[in-house]
């Protein structure tokens, strides 16, 4: 299948996954041109990706980043950052569910990190690795103001316009222990970051992300229970949608203000990879 061409991509995670995306947005300019495309990567056929027009703006994108039984997260990664290249995609999104490290923090808020802390253990996730990543800004500068304002728009409760984002492998949540070591160092815990920040500094897209806390890391103020996190995601979702539509409407009329792309280098090991 022909990859089609498209500005922006969001990758859905746990909030847009449950408001059949955008179309619980509920919004006259939206529409779906095509759907369940899967496309053949070097790294094995991606999941299914929709490609739906807002305004005009045609967006690729997909459930839960992509992730399927029996396919490494790093290859999931990989077969949708290597799409999105091709689609010449500009702009990525990302949503998700996260827990809470800072104890300031509460579940119903929501955080808009301008950094993040990989602990993953996973290694070589990028494609080709001809470039030299440089994290400075690696969360967008302009795509998270604008996420800021429309996140403001749609959403009365405490919103926090920076914080650092630890990124663990999962699928379990953290220790006590693990959540005691993080504290002071980030504000909450994820599994989607990384390594979608590097792929997408990989191939020249901007990226920043929208997360929503859903639970308290253990030992942080109380214990939770998992039907709260589900009655989160499943009430707040087509909120997260219209924030991302919304923002992407901003968006789309203004150029690339930010030095994302300048931060990729070609690599000093220059004819290593070349065969
Ligand atoms: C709540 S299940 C764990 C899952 O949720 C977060 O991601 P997302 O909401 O984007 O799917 C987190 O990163 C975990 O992968
Ligand atoms: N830890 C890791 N990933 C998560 C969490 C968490 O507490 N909440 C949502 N995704």
């Amino acid at each position: 299948m022909n990859i089609p061409k498209a500005d922006f991509a969001i990758i859905g995670g746990s909030g847009t996954l449950s408001s059949n995306f955008p179309l619980g947005a509920k919004c006259d300019d939206v529409k779906i041109i095509e759907d369940n495309m899967i496309f053949d990567t070097p790294y094995g056929k991606t999941t299914a990706l929709r490609l739906f027009e807002v305004a005009g703006t045609r967006v690729l994108t997909c459930k839960m980043h992509g992730w399927r039984t029996g396919v490494s997260r790093a290859d999931a990664s990989r077969q949708l950052f290597w799409t999105f290249r091709e689609a010449g995609v500009k702009r990525i999104f990302s949503e998700g569910g996260v827990g809470t490290v800072n104890k300031l923090l509460d579940t119903r808020d929501f955080l808009i990190p301008d950094d993040y802390l990989d602990l993953s253990v996973r290694k070589d996730v990028g494609l080709e690795g001809k470039y030299l990543l440089v994290m400075r800004d690696a969360l967008c500068p302009q795509m998270r103001a604008e996420l800021i304002k429309n996140t403001r728009k749609h959403f009365s409760g405490r919103i926090f316009t920076r914080g650092t984002y630890a990124n663990t492998d999962g699928r379990h949540f953290e220790s006590p222990a693990e959540i005691a070591m993080m504290n002071g160092h980030a504000d909450i815990v994820g599994q989607s970051i990384c390594p979608e920040v590097y792929l997408a500094r990989e191939i020249g897209a901007c990226y920043a992300g929208l997360y929503y806390v859903v639970n308290y890391g253990e030992g942080i103020r109380k214990s939770w229970s998992h039907d709260e996190l589900e009655d989160i995601f499943y009430d707040d979702a087509p909120m997260i949608s219209r924030i991302l539509l919304d923002t992407i409407r901003s968006l789309a009329t203004k150029d690339r203000e930010c030095e994302c792309l300048s931060l990729r280098k070609e690599t000093l090991l220059k004819g290593i990879y070349d065969d």
